[in-house]
């Protein structure tokens, strides 16, 4: 049997609906990554796929076996990392990362050495000894990230692993999550990054908590723009189909009357058409 992580018919319900009717093969030998609007769903469906939250009906399976275990506790077999990182603060951070290989019964001294190569993969084993608190965004995504590779795990779930990163540290971070893959883990990535999408094996994209399917027509750059994505989440073009045309700007006494702006909503905004839409 293929050890892929299968997403079956997965719906996650709680006062509204945040998946519906999710059906995804996550690839044993593949970086896989998950986009859509911020809101989207993209972390539910990883928390999900990685058994912390039971999905409403459906399921998330490894090998045959069930995810959601009972206790939100993952499988031995799963690796975040987690988009708020979720480092001790006052831990060092080489501790941070050895405290999730002796959580699976590495002992301490081979659990520090493997620790400070984790840090070294990501080019910061000359912050090991410095407290979490201490870091930057950027450096401390670095620790999540080695903490996340370092148990070797065959199920790898990354939560916009790169959002803090620059260009040079990025690829490095693709470059080892195509290692995780090469020796067979699933490796998923949810990304608003074009450059992180284009680096993987496959793209799924979701909208509204349903996976769309028009990947293809996707425009990855704009996941790149931050300010147009911080309007769009106050105001989505997808959730305002029938919104009026943008307010005229504002005449200028001695010109001509401006007309009325196009709406928000662009005839090129692909990525945001529903499948209905298309
Ligand atoms: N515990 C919760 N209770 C109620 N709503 C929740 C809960 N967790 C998430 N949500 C809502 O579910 C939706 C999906 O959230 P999710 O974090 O999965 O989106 P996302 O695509 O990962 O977003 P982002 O790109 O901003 O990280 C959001 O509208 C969020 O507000």
């Amino acid at each position: 049997m293929s050890k892929d992580l299968q997403i079956s018919g997965v719906s996650y319900v709680l006062s509204r609906t945040l998946l519906d009717d999710i059906e995804i093969a996550f690839r044993a030998g593949e970086v896989t990554a998950l986009s859509g609007p911020s809101g989207s769903g993209k972390t539910t469906l990883l928390s999900v796929a990685g058994g912390l939250i039971e999905p409403t009906s459906g399921s998330a399976t490894y090998d045959g076996r069930p995810m959601w275990q009972g206790t939100g506790d993952p499988r031995p077999e799963v690796a975040f990392v987690l988009q708020v990182y979720g480092l001790v603060p006052i831990l060092s951070a080489r501790e941070n990362v050895s405290v999730a290989l002796r959580a699976r019964g590495v002992k301490p001294a081979e659990a520090d050495e493997r620790a400070e190569a984790a840090l070294a993969r990501f080019h910061i084993a000359d912050l090991g000894d410095r407290q979490v608190e201490e870091l930057s965004g950027g450096q401390m995504q670095r620790v999540a990230l080695a903490r996340g590779l370092c148990v070797g795990s065959e199920v790898l779930l990354a939560d916009e692993p790169t959002s803090e990163l620059d260009e040079g540290n990025r690829g490095l971070v693709l470059s080892e999550l195509r290692k995780e893959a090469d020796r067979g883990a699933v490796v998923v990535v949810a990304t608003h990054d074009p450059a992180v999408v284009g680096a993987c094996d496959r793209h799924y994209v979701i909208d509204e908590g349903r996976l769309t399917d028009h990947v293809a027509a996707v425009d990855l750059a704009h996941f790149a723009h931050p300010e147009r994505r911080l309007i769009e989440e106050a105001a989505p073009p997808h959730f305002d189909e029938d919104a009026p045309a943008v307010l005229a700007p504002e005449p200028v006494e001695g010109e001509p009357v401006p007309a009325a702006l196009p709406r928000h909503r662009a005839e090129s905004d692909a990525a945001f058409r529903r499948p209905s839409d298309a």
